[in-house]
């Protein structure tokens, strides 16, 4: 590949990819493209394939199928990423350097680093230059963890659950460093567990599970579809003119119930939904609304009502609890 093509090239492109552990397929035929300055979430419950995404664009781990590029080459080639920085879920600092000897160590691999003062800075670390690392709280630790992947001013960033067990203070001072760096024009790529993240970062959301890419849209969009509420009531019939009604997006679940059927219903709006259900005349008990999961939100949006062959089975989990609403 030439210069001028790589130059052209997106920032990752990830081409029909799947990468297995075993009888594990961690990523199944996952394909996505960032452009050079986005901010991208890749949001998704435990055991999604998030960390084994970052793993392939990190060079650490190569797919089994398909192709992936960083900014047109091969990421497991070590000059592919002299314009990464990362930062994985657990940080290995050592314990008896000071801050500031680390930030200088990190800072002695590349041409051109950050100063040393910036990066304590941007961070919230300047009072903590003469400390060992060892004395660091935990936020500390892993504020100076993500300054460290930053020091060498790399183009494409790729954070691995940033802020995970932090507290709100230090979660922003994070936020606010890595908004500020992206604005500066870095490609971040940001994984999380946590919708508040993903809406403090990115602007664009990919939604991953079970080794796929279930969504991939504007943080808008994903946050109309949290909205989304649960409907399960039980009728007398099989339930199947249900998803006809005003606000119903499709149906979730179906079980056979004494005397009818218990329907499970994903609605964007649950008020039009539960008036329209009463101004139809059909027969209904036991009726219950809630928030509905990112997971039943994003199945809602693409699946085309129920799936026959799911639709008597038994509930599925609730994948990700912490951003139900
Ligand atoms: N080294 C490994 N050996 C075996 N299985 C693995 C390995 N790494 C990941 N897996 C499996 O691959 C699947 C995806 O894991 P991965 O760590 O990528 O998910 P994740 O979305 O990052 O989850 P979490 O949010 O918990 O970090 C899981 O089923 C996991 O058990």
């Amino acid at each position: 590949m030439t210069t001028a093509t790589h130059a052209t090239a997106p920032a990752v492109l990830v081409e029909h990819v799947t990468r297995r552990f075993g009888p594990v397929t961690a990523l199944d035929d996952v394909s996505l493209q960032v452009e050079h300055g986005e901010i991208v979430g890749l949001l998704g419950p435990n055991g999604a394939g998030k960390t084994t995404l970052l793993s392939l664009l990190g060079g650490l781990r190569a797919p089994d199928e398909g192709t992936v590029r960083l900014f047109g080459r091969n990421p497991r080639d070590p000059a592919a990423r002299t314009s990464l920085g990362t930062t994985p879920q657990e940080t290995g600092l050592p314990q008896t350097l000071k801050v500031r000897e680390v930030v200088d160590f990190v800072a002695g691999h590349y041409t051109d680093p950050m100063p040393r003062a910036e990066v304590l800075e941007r961070f919230g670390l300047t009072d903590m230059a003469e400390k060992q690392t060892g004395a660091l709280s935990g936020g500390q630790k892993r504020r100076l963890a993500v300054a460290l992947a930053l020091v060498g001013r790399p183009r494409l960033v790729l954070l691995d659950e940033p802020t995970t067990g932090l507290d709100v203070e230090a979660r922003h001072v994070l936020w606010d460093a890595l908004r500020t760096y992206h604005a500066d024009g870095a490609t971040v790529i940001v994984t999380s567990h946590y919708l508040e993240e993903i809406e403090a970062l990115a602007e664009r959301v990919v939604v991953v599970a079970e080794g796929r890419v279930l969504a991939d849209d504007r943080l808008a969009r994903v946050l109309d579809l949290v909205a989304a509420r649960r409907m399960t009531l039980t009728v007398d019939g099989t339930g199947d003119d249900l998803t006809a009604l005003p606000g119903v997006q499709s149906v979730r679940e179906r079980h056979p119930a004494p005397a009818g059927t218990r329907v499970t219903l994903v609605a964007s709006d649950a008020d039009t939904a539960v008036r329209a259900l009463v101004g139809s005349g059909t027969a209904f008990r036991d009726l219950e609304v809630r928030g509905a999961s990112l997971e039943e939100a994003f199945l809602a949006l693409t699946s085309r009502g129920v799936d026959p062959a799911a639709g008597l089975a038994p509930a599925a989990p609730t994948l990700v609890p912490e951003v139900t609403r």
